[in-house]
């Protein structure tokens, strides 16, 4: 194994970024393979959740640049439950550029840092960064590209959490895998989530023979995940991504019209809570018809640190190991857009076989 720790960095210090710090405090003295709640894995590979530092943080707004990412993690506009408190760190925030980072929704939330922005390249490299996280708001685009040519260039694994498309391009795959740098994209798959749910559901009526007829998933929360969210265009991805999450797991397709997932309205009251509706219509034993409906309540953030503290560990195992590109298993496992689809239940196994070390098909960059 390479060294016994697990060395990030992170771009965007918002309310996933705050649990996700958050939770390396909660959860530093998980050890050994007991069953710990909120935890896939206490020990992953050989790493356990102490071993995983912050080594580098970015972002853009002025409440946050400048101070200690024990400290911005908490600053307005975050509003994602604490439930734990972080010493601090000796990581500043630095500038990062804003590009198209901030959508015309965000603009009130968030007054621009007046440092100029900083060499993210070499920060990264100093820092001696293993892995960039990418938690930039959906819908950033060109700073998403930014972030990942840095990562390239810094010699990083890079974990992408948004919806914008990196690992599921063989263009991106293909210059990862030339750098020698694992991969793991596009934008994460919450723990118990909207999107597992949906695909659990559907992968149920398949394999029970009742065929879907309709399906909707509509979801609303109070962060500014979902304030951004209100400007149609940023939402696009994050329709697309969360579509074809579930449209994956259908043997019969659904016809546009018949199918509705989104990121559907705002309500600050609700803070990071974000509150989900499935509703699966179909037709079962007789030609008869069969309908499912369920809400699922979660604190957004939290949910979605759960899965990334276990891809930033086994972006770091891939580097150890040498093994560069898209990593399959992982992808399908904890993303919503991964190069390859897979049931969540074949993309588990497929996970732990990787962190095992046992051979798994990579897949070829150039597809
Ligand atoms: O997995 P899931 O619950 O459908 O999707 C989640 C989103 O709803 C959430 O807004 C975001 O913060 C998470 O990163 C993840 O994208």
């Amino acid at each position: 194994m390479g060294s016994k720790k697990v060395r990030i960095g992170i771009a965007g210090v918002g309310n996933c970024a705050s649990s996700l710090v958050q939770g390396l405090s909660y959860y530093r003295d998980a050890r050994g393979n007991e069953r710990i709640p909120g935890l896939m894995h206490a020990d992953l590979g050989g790493y356990h959740v102490d071993d995983i530092e912050v080594v580098c943080a970015f972002d853009v707004a002025k409440g946050k640049v400048g101070r200690d990412v024990a400290e911005a993690i908490y600053n307005p506009p975050n509003n994602t439950f604490r439930f734990a408190d972080v010493a601090a760190t000796g990581v500043r925030v630095e500038r990062g550029p804003t590009l198209d980072g901030i959508g015309k929704y965000l603009r009130d939330e968030i007054e621009e840092a007046e440092e100029p922005v900083a060499n993210i390249s070499a920060l990264l490299r100093e820092s001696g960064a293993d892995v960039l996280v990418s938690y930039l708001p959906v819908g950033s685009e060109e700073a998403t590209r930014f972030y990942a040519e840095c990562a390239l260039e810094a010699g990083c694994a890079f974990v992408n959490c948004i919806p914008v498309f990196i690992a599921s391009r063989p263009e991106w795959r293909q210059l990862f895998e030339q750098r020698g740098l694992p991969l793991i994209g596009d934008d994460i798959k919450s723990q118990v989530g909207a999107t597992i749910v949906h695909r659990l559901l559907a992968n149920l009526f398949r394999e029970r023979g009742v065929r879907i007829d309709r399906t909707y998933q509509l979801n609303f929360g109070g962060n500014t995940d979902f304030l951004n969210m209100l400007e149609r265009e940023r939402l696009e991805s994050k329709k697309i991504s969360k579509t074809q999450s579930v449209t994956s797991q259908l043997d019969v397709p659904l016809e546009a019209g018949n199918i509705h997932v989104g990121p559907s309205d705002h309500v600050p009251w609700l803070t990071d809570r974000k509150w989900a509706y499935i509703r699966v219509e179909g037709t079962t034993f007789g030609g008869v018809p069969l309908n499912a409906e369920l809400k699922l309540e979660v604190w957004d953030s939290p949910n979605s640190a759960g899965v990334v503290i276990d891809a930033v560990r086994c972006a770091k195992l891939a580097l150890d190991r040498g093994i560069a590109g898209a990593l399959t298993g992982p992808c399908s496992y904890f993303m919503k857009s991964p190069p390859e689809q897979f049931t969540d239940a074949e993309a588990r196994l497929r996970t732990l076989s990787f962190i095992a070390g046992r051979d798994e098909p990579m897949l070829d960059a150039a597809e």
